[in-house]
């Protein structure tokens, strides 16, 4: 559904990505795992088509939620998540409503996005993606700011809608989460993928790129049950 070939990008004449082959699927959730400043924003913004040169694609195809998406303006959650139809030309209230529940919004619906908390913000920014309903989503850090149970919740929401058909691509530092929700983990490091692989697989490059020790470590113990 998305796909990146031999693909480089130099920003400020800096080399920021080198070589990168992506694919993703419909019905696939990938996590986007790797160090700050690995490159895992850029190539969200290069499937984006939003580096320069890039060419975006059709709006209501594609959803991106950039990384620290905020909403300054003092516009309720509805009015903010409406923004999502502008792609279709429409204000159908259908998906606004649905993705508006789907991200545990209802009571906020009438709040203003400046004067709620920054997880309901984040999930406000996330339902606006949602109500135009694209066939692939571009998910920078959507779990940012959430507490353990939302972004379960919300990583469950984003199996769902790939269990329907989405391709979800979704840039992650929690690997517990990767773990438990992504059919795959793509790992990056220095603006190269060093790892693309299932979970079980992917993690062991993971825990490598970090640093971290892996198998008598008790990280693993910590992850939630499979589901
Ligand atoms: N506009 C730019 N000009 C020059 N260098 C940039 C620009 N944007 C990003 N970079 C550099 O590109 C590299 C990758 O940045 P990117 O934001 O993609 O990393 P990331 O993996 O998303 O990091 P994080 O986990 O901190 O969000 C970094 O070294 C960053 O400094």
């Amino acid at each position: 559904m998305i796909a990146l070939r031999a693909g480089c990008v130099r920003l400020s004449g800096r080399a920021v990505l080198h070589d990168i082959d992506f694919r993703a699927q419909a019905g696939e959730v990938v996590a986007l795992c790797g160090p700050n400043g690995a490159g895992k924003s850029t190539l969200l913004r290069a499937l984006a088509g939003l580096l320069p040169g890039g060419v975006p694609p059709d709006p209501r195809h594609l959803g991106f939620l950039p990384q620290g998406a905020r909403c300054a303006w003092g516009m309720t959650v509805a009015e903010v998540v409406a923004l999502g139809r502008i792609p279709h030309g429409d204000a159908d209230p259908a998906p606004v409503a649905r993705a508006i529940a789907a991200c545990g919004l209802d009571g906020l619906r009438a709040a203003r996005v400046d004067r709620i908390s920054g997880g309901q913000a984040r999930r406000a920014m996330l339902a606006r993606v949602l109500a135009t309903e694209p066939e692939v989503m571009l998910l920078d850090e959507p779990t940012a700011d959430l507490d353990p149970a939302a972004a379960h919740e919300i990583m469950a929401l984003l199996r769902e809608l790939a269990r329907q058909g989405r391709c979800v691509l979704v840039v992650l530092h929690a690997l517990d989460l990767a773990t438990r929700y992504a059919d795959r983990i793509v790992v990056m490091a220095d603006g190269r993928i060093v790892a693309d692989a299932p979970p079980a697989d992917a993690l062991p490059r993971a825990a490598a790129v970090f640093g971290l020790p892996w198998g008598s470590d008790p990280a693993p113990r910590l992850l939630p049950p499979a589901p």
